[in-house]
């Protein structure tokens, strides 16, 4: 079976590749992900200056995924463009870096000095951190989201995309592609980030699980996958000619098989590449190859976005 994946003009060698946020901090993870059955890797969200983000502790697992409240640790934009440099082609696998500046000024500019850096990474623009302090999400303002892709517009000449947070209301689907598919160089969305602000309580100590926030941090893992794959499936069919990448849930081949049935180009896996480790992509990839293979499909096109209703 083959799990190659074409798009953004780019050949990819499989369909799995990391959620932004996860084993992708620092260049030494990264290049454990380029060694690994990821077919595509994307950077730590980036803001202008290097963070050290929230106190600790600020991620915690949990049976059924996670809740972190990492507050935007990151080396800098400079830091991710210079790997950015080096990577070149990846041998293959596309190189996407996220970018997520504190304001539009400075998601302005880290655009233009990625468009004048002349590198084949495209930028996937954060409109849904849940955990930077005071700041609300973008992705649920829908004003200052139109405002931010006007100006992402101007700065930056080639394709981007956006990372986007959970809806939960097809009146909020509506808008958000309202204001979308007035971008033809907005050629991708990943949806979901992770749904924000969840509380996670531990009985025996009766105290929450993170510092930051009193406890709040945004969710990932099994929580959030039928969310996840409604918003896939939602604005596959309101993106016309826009790509649509899945994150939120997959830790099998069958949580994979899922979001490309209800329409995803490629996914993202975040929690379990956390909790597993990039050995996480061969043994997934392999799944949903065994799954295809038991299915009689050879390849994702034959049900990417065949999912059926009743
Ligand atoms: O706290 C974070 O760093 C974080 N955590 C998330 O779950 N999603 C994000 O986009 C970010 Cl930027």
């Amino acid at each position: 079976v083959d799990l190659s994946v074409t798009w953004l003009g780019r050949a990819m060698p499989g369909c799995l590749y990391n959620a932004s946020g996860v084993w992708c901090r620092e260049e030494d993870e990264l290049a454990a992900l380029r060694a690994s059955a990821a077919a595509a890797l994307i950077t730590k969200s980036a803001t202008l200056a290097p963070r050290d983000g929230n106190p600790e502790p600020r991620y915690h697992p949990t049976p059924l995924g996670s809740i972190n409240s990492m507050g935007l640790p990151n080396r800098g934009f400079d830091y991710y463009l210079d790997f950015a440099r080096r990577y070149g082609d990846g041998g293959g696998k596309p190189l996407f870096l996220s970018l997520s500046g504190l304001t539009l000024d400075d998601n302005c500019a880290m655009l233009r000095r990625l468009a004048e850096a002349g590198l084949p990474a495209l930028p996937e623009i954060n409109l849904s951190c849940p955990n930077v302090p005071g700041k609300p999400q973008l992705g649920y303002d829908f004003g200052a989201t139109a405002e931010a892709l006007d100006a992402f517009d101007a700065a930056y000449p080639g394709l981007y995309g956006v990372k986007l947070p959970p809806y939960f209301d097809p009146a909020h689907f509506a808008a958000m592609a309202e204001i979308l598919n007035r971008h033809r160089r907005l050629a991708f969305v990943t949806c979901i980030n992770s749904i924000g602000n969840g509380l996670v309580v531990d009985v025996d100590s009766e105290a929450v699980v993170i510092k930051p926030k009193d406890g709040l941090g945004g969710l990932g893992g099994d929580y959030v996958l039928p969310t996840a794959l409604a918003n896939v499936r939602e604005f596959c069919r309101l993106l016309p000619g826009k790509d649509v990448v899945g994150c939120g849930g997959v830790k099998s081949g069958r949580e994979a098989f899922m979001h490309i049935l209800a329409g995803a180009r490629a996914v993202q896996v975040g929690t379990c590449l956390h909790q597993e480790g990039p050995g996480a992509f061969a043994r997934i990839a392999a799944e949903l190859a065994a799954l295809m293979r038991a299915k009689g499909y050879r390849r994702l096109d034959d049900f990417r976005g065949r999912l059926r209703t009743l």
